[in-house]
């Protein structure tokens, strides 16, 4: 199998490692592009022993699958490289956010199978969610799920919840990791020195990770198992206003999920 990565950046990064990691391709049937930053993509070649070219010919040539992983606004430049070399039985693989099948079958001028993909940076540690939508010609969807699940979870979407899934779990990371901030940040506001508020946040968030991970409860019984009856946690808990917090987090995803939706129609 061939796999052609137009963009080694940091969700395309992310992918191929969890794939070479979970051993299901190996490094030498993955081909990286980029459009200027050939130091960066050697590092890949020399540490991971993937292939790199700036030669669209070489890089096409029997390619099973073309992942887009350049930025939107980068697609038009990426599709002029693509669209002379593409060959019929290359599968086109977008994790760009908001760009329509419609948009890429349009700018690459083909008919070939087309899926479209939302992972999260997770996929470093084989720990996406993955939504996966395709193009009604999409041939072996199997394949195409097995190499996603090597870095992470998969689940099959209508385009149209692409918006909801790019803001519930393509940026929900960084909302997540936003709020690990202001707590680390909270800690220093406590006495805590910048040093201790980091480790100290750190181990609580892997901790709290590996508890979800291993336990069956819910998160609403996690936080119960620690509150005791008029204890700290209680206190704690009484400070924090969770419908406020709520509706903070609803605000957050709706504006991920309208930027999705604007991005869709920018290219329009
Ligand atoms: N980051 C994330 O968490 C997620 C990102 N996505 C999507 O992934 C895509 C990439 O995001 P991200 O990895 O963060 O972005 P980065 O900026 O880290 O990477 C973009 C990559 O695209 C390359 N590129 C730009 N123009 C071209 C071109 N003409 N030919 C070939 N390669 C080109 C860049 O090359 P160079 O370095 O040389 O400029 C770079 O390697 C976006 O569309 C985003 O919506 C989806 C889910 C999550
Ligand atoms: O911020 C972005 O637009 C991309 C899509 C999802 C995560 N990062």
């Amino acid at each position: 199998m061939k796999i052609v990565f137009y963009g080694a950046g940091n969700m395309a990064s992310a992918i191929f490692i969890g794939m070479i990691e979970n051993h299901v391709v190996k490094p030498e049937q993955i081909y990286l592009t980029s459009r200027s930053q050939q130091e960066k993509i050697m590092f890949f070649k020399e540490n991971l022993g993937v292939n790199v070219s700036y030669d669209d010919t070489e890089l096409l040539d029997g390619a099973d699958y073309v992942i887009l992983a350049s930025k939107p606004q980068s697609f038009p430049d990426v599709a002029k490289r693509i669209r002379p070399h593409l060959e019929k039985k290359t599968k086109i693989v977008s994790v760009m956010a908001g760009t329509q099948i419609k948009t890429i079958r349009r700018e690459l001028r083909t008919e070939n199978p087309i899926a479209r993909i939302m992972p999260n940076t997770n996929a470093m540690v084989q720990h996406s969610v993955n939504g996966i939508t395709y193009s009604r010609n999409f041939p072996d969807k199997d394949q195409l799920v097995e190499l996603m699940e090597s870095f992470g979870t998969t689940v099959v979407i209508e385009e149209d919840v692409m918006h909801n899934i790019t803001a519930a779990t393509g940026s929900g990371s960084a909302f997540l990791y936003f709020i690990y901030e202001k707590y680390a940040e909270s800690l220093v506001e406590l006495g805590f020195d910048e040093e201790e508020a980091l480790f100290l946040t750190r181990n609580l968030v892997i901790g709290a990770g590996k508890m979800v991970e291993d336990s069956e409860l819910p998160f609403s019984q996690l936080r119960k198992n620690i509150t005791s009856k008029n204890g700290t946690t209680e206190a704690g808990l009484n400070a924090l206003d969770g419908e406020s917090i709520k509706k903070i987090l609803t605000a957050t995803l709706n504006a991920a999920a309208n930027r999705s939706e604007e991005l869709s129609k920018d290219d329009e």
